[in-house]
C-alpha cells in the first residue's frame, strides 16, 4: 500500500528575531596603471575622485613601458589593479567603478541608456583618432576635412540634443558616469582635434562645467600632475 504523503513540516516557531547583515561596502585596493596622460584614464580617475576612492596612480614612463608591457593582459594600458588581480579596457573599468559609487542605473534599462552615450562618445573618439594618428600627411589632410567639416559635426549636434532632451545630462536626466566619462575624456579629444571642441555647444559646456564643478573632481584637476595630453 502507497504510503500516505506526509504534510511538509513547518519550521518551529522561533523566538529569535532574524538579524540582517550590516550593508559594509568592500574595501578593495586600487592601482591604475597609464603614461603620464590623462587621456584614457581621466575618466577613470575622475570617478576615483568622485567616490573618494582611495587608490595608487601609476605613471609609467615610456623608458619603464617596454618591460611592462608584457605583464599586462593585452600589453596596453589603461590597466586596473584589483586586490591584485589585473584587469584592462577603460570603458569595462568605468562602469565596474561606476557602480561602486553609484552613478549607474537602476535596473538593465537605464544601464542601456547610459552605455549608448558612452559607446556612441567612443565611437566619436575612435573616428577621431584615426584621423590624427594617420602618419602620412597628404592622407591626414584629406581625411581630416571629413573629419572637421562632417564627422565632428555629426556627433556633437547628436550629443547636444540628446543633452538638451536629458536635464542638462547624457541620461536617465541626471548625473550619471556617462556625464563623468565624456568631461574626463574632452581634453583628450580636443587635443586631438586642435580644438575647443563644445565651444559652440551650449548644453554639452553646460554638462562639462557641472562635473567640473563637482567639489571632489574640482580638487582632483586642482592637484592632478599637469600634463600637455
Ligand atoms: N580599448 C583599450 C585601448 C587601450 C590602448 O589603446 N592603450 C594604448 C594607450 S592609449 C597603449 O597602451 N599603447 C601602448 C602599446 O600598445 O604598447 C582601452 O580602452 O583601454
Amino acid at each position: 500500500m502507497a504510503e500516505e504523503a506526509k504534510p511538509a513540516e513547518e519550521a518551529p516557531p522561533s523566538d529569535v528575531p532574524t538579524i540582517e547583515a550590516p550593508q559594509v561596502p568592500v574595501k578593495h585596493s586600487y592601482t591604475l596603471f597609464y603614461f603620464n596622460v590623462k587621456a584614457l584614464a581621466e575618466p577613470l580617475r575622475f570617478l576615483f575622485a568622485y567616490g573618494g576612492i582611495e587608490y595608487e596612480d601609476v605613471r609609467v614612463t615610456r623608458d619603464e613601458w617596454p618591460a611592462l608591457k608584457p605583464t599586462m593582459p593585452m600589453g596596453q594600458m589603461p590597466v586596473l589593479e584589483v586586490d591584485g588581480k589585473r584587469v584592462h579596457q577603460s570603458i569595462s573599468m568605468a562602469r565596474y567603478l561606476a557602480k561602486q559609487v553609484n552613478l549607474s542605473g537602476a535596473d538593465p534599462w537605464e544601464d542601456l541608456q547610459i552605455d549608448i552615450v558612452v559607446d556612441t562618445i567612443n565611437d566619436f573618439r575612435l573616428k577621431i583618432a584615426v584621423v590624427s594618428y594617420e602618419p602620412e600627411d597628404e592622407i591626414k589632410e584629406k581625411k581630416m576635412i571629413t573629419l572637421v567639416n562632417e564627422v565632428i559635426p555629426f556627433y556633437l549636434e547628436k550629443l547636444e540634443t540628446i543633452v538638451k532632451d536629458n536635464n542638462g545630462h547624457f541620461a536617465l536626466g541626471k548625473l550619471t558616469w556617462a556625464d563623468i566619462y565624456f568631461a574626463g575624456i574632452l581634453d583628450y579629444l580636443n587635443y586631438m582635434c586642435k580644438k575647443d571642441l563644445i565651444e559652440n555647444y551650449p548644453g554639452l559646456k553646460a554638462l562639462v562645467e557641472s562635473v567640473y564643478a563637482i567639489d571632489a573632481i574640482k580638487a582632483w584637476m586642482e592637484k592632478r600632475p599637469v600634463t600637455e595630453v
